[in-house]
């Protein structure tokens, strides 16, 4: 049913196309804001559910998340590795990004890439 919701037309516009900014309530352009917020208030969004049994994390991952990922993105490269081992960074590969049916919407095959550092930890930029 998420997965649905998440694809339906009547709430997403163009809701196949990658378009992240979608989500920020920053005025984006043709000067539209996103309203949407990701608390349990508004159905068509809830990646922590909602009601009773909401996730009680919601403030600590909403705290936490931008930072991880900030930091991991800035100090870590990430080789993708094909299912045949072979390296494929550097071409113009797209991300295949194949669904299989699961409650989570699994992805079709796993993605599996490598973390390398890319600055040192004395001497950072
Ligand atoms: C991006 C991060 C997270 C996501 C997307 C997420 C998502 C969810 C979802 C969908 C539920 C089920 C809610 C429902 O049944 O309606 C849940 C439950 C729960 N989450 Fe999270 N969560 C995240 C992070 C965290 C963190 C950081 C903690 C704790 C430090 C946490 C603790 C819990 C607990 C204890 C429950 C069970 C609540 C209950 O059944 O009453 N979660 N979470």
């Amino acid at each position: 049913m998420l997965w649905a919701i998440g694809r339906d037309p009547k709430y997403w516009e163009h809701p196949l196309e990658f378009q992240p900014e979608r989500f920020s309530s920053r005025l984006g352009e043709g000067g539209r804001t996103s309203t949407i917020q990701v608390r349990g208030q508004h159905f068509q969004l809830i990646p922590f559910g909602s009601g009773r049994r909401i996730c009680p994390g919601l403030n600590l991952a909403l705290q936490m998340l931008p930072g991880l990922l900030g930091a991991t993105i800035q100090c870590f490269d990430f080789e993708v590795v094909e299912p045949d081992r072979k390296n494929r960074n550097g071409d113009d590969r797209v991300l295949e990004m194949d669904e299989r049916p699961g409650m989570t919407t699994p992805r079709a095959n796993d993605l599996v890439c490598i973390p390398v550092a890319r600055l040192s930890s004395l001497r950072i930029p």
